[in-house]
């Protein structure tokens, strides 16, 4: 793996706001704004030639931004290819402005309103219709024309070349814009050509399952405008995390790779822990103990090869374990259950200084008292990681719930001093300061039994070699996603424990 982490400015994700400021900043450095026009709606003519031949149709539908702008430049471009294109406009001419109107000036003709009428007859016999109606200045749902716009295309089958992002979409959010009554609206695109750096909305879903493939063209916009843009979020990969990945020493020892200790439940429970505890040891823990109710201790002893056993009964005998400094990480909650015995070691473990991941039970422990528990975890000096999928942030959150899942997750561990680790097909990791990272490498297969208690012991594995939580927890993520589809469908959680070397060794190559 490399030893620096690579340029995490590659892996920004750009709000719409955010985007707007790097136009901005780059228009007054002195490129015009038409010049980044030019190179964008160049860059989806070239997208629309590698989808179609010459001599085929191309509907483009352009709205009234620069959204639209884009689409005027890349009509003109595919002309130039040979291509015969309809370009349907949803916008009195004149009201077009700034570089939007260069663009359509530019056009010289060969376009018509767009209508329910106009386009059922354009997208007869069409290859591909181009959607340059809305981008970044979405600011409600589609309605009118253009909301029976999507409904026709998605009707007519022919497929989608989406311009910045599928308009319907909140490239801020990736939800599909929708009024208070009724259901959201957008382009359901074959692929998106967006610009500089992709958007956040792109990357969570919905908006993720209506973009289809994403290409980011560069424009000419310099990567340096970031520093002063700031951005809060990106895309997870090992640029983020890659240089703080603890790495194993030729003359090391095993201690020298932390001591992770996971806390199992009950007999008929106890999978989950040792479904925790293999994925902590694979990923490089030097050691790995399991602390078991003296009920489990049989049925964990006869499942369990390298990782070690400890009984431990109740809030004392865990005070006692840890004395022993070597513990470096714990994790507590897969398959422990509700009840006296997890109130009694959240307690201890709250208090404990050790990093901590705390996930499925004992979230639901905390959320019996949600104020209290994040004063408590605030109160905390050593980092704790959250791995809630949605239901148990509801619970320990409930204000939350009906927020964009970024504003969620930001807020929730904003409130609590946590890294939280919100689960889902776009699992979002969140760090109090603001920082976000957003997963996109999962695979359908890994939402399977067991699957989360994997992941919690990804993540206590690599606090327990020391990593810092927030990369530890992004690293987690990544590695978990990667592995599942490294194995492929059919997957179960057990599986996914062998897939780590295979992923490390990957990333090593790197
Ligand atoms: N110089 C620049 O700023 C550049 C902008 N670019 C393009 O410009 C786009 C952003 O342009 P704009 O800020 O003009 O925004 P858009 O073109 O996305 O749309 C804004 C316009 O649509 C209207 N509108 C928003 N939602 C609507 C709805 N649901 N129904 C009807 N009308 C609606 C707004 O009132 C406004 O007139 C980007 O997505 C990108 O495609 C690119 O050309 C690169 C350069
Ligand atoms: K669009």
């Amino acid at each position: 793996m490399r030893e620096r982490t690579g340029d995490a400015r590659d892996a920004a994700l750009l709000t719409p706001r955010e985007m707007a400021a790097a136009d901005q900043a780059t228009i007054r450095a002195g490129v015009p704004g038409a010049a980044l026009m030019e190179r964008a709606g160049a860059a989806v003519a070239r997208a629309a030639s590698a989808m179609t031949r010459p001599g085929q149709r191309i509907v483009v539908l352009c709205g009234p931004g620069n959204n639209g702008g884009d689409g005027f430049v890349a009509a003109r471009h595919l002309r130039n290819r040979q291509r015969s294109v309809d370009v349907l406009l949803l916008a009195e001419p004149e009201r077009l402005k700034g570089d939007a109107r260069w663009a359509f000036n530019a056009l010289s003709g060969g376009w018509r309103p767009l209508s329910g009428d106009v386009l059922a007859e354009c997208l007869d016999g069409a290859h591909l219709v181009i959607d340059a109606l809305f981008g970044a200045g979405l600011d409600r749902p589609l309605a009118g024309v253009a909301a029976e716009a999507v409904r026709a295309v998605a009707v007519s089958g022919v497929p989608v070349l989406s311009v910045d992002l599928p308009s319907g979409v909140n490239g801020a959010t990736g939800e599909v814009l929708r009024a208070e009554e009724g259901q959201g609206l957008a382009f359901r695109a074959a692929a998106t050509v967006t610009f500089f750096r992709r958007k956040p909305g792109l990357v969570l879903y919905p908006g993720r399952g209506l973009c289809g493939k994403v290409e980011v063209a560069q424009i000419g916009i310099e990567p340096s405008v970031l520093d002063e843009i700031a951005p809060r979020q990106w895309v997870n990969g090992p640029d983020m995390w890659g240089a703080a990945f603890p790495r194993v020493r030729d003359d090391g020892h095993k201690y020298d790779r932390g001591h992770a200790l996971v806390l199992s439940g009950g007999a008929a429970s106890s999978g989950a822990a040792r479904l925790s505890a293999l994925g902590a040891l694979r990923i490089g823990a030097g050691l790995v103990t399991l602390g078991a109710p003296p009920s489990a201790m049989l049925v964990n002893a006869a499942h369990l090869t390298a990782v070690m056993l400890r009984s431990v009964g109740d809030a004392d005998a865990l005070t006692d374990l840890l004395e022993d400094r070597r513990f470096t990480s714990v994790l507590a909650g897969p398959g422990f259950g509700l009840g006296q015995r997890l109130d009694a070691v959240l307690a201890v473990l709250l208090s404990a200084d050790r990093a901590l991941v705390l996930d499925a039970d004992a979230l639901t422990a905390l959320a019996v008292d949600p104020e209290g528990a994040c004063a408590r975890l605030r109160e905390r000096a050593a980092p704790v990681v959250l791995t809630p999928h949605e239901g148990e942030f509801g619970r320990l959150f409930p204000d939350l719930k009906e927020q964009p899942k970024l504003e969620r997750a930001r807020a929730a561990a904003h409130r609590c001093g946590a890294i939280v680790v919100l689960k889902g097909a776009d699992t979002v990791i969140a760090h109090p300061d603001g920082r976000l990272v957003i997963n996109d490498n999962g695979a359908p297969w890994l939402a399977t039994a067991g699957s989360g208690d994997v992941l919690a012991g990804l993540v206590s594995g690599l606090l327990a070699q020391g990593m810092p939580a927030f990369e530890a927890a992004c690293a987690a993520v990544w590695i978990h996603g990667r592995a599942g589809v490294r194995f492929g469908p059919g997957l179960i959680a057990e599986d996914l424990p062998a897939q780590v070397p295979g992923v490390l060794s990957d990333l090593l190559q790197r």
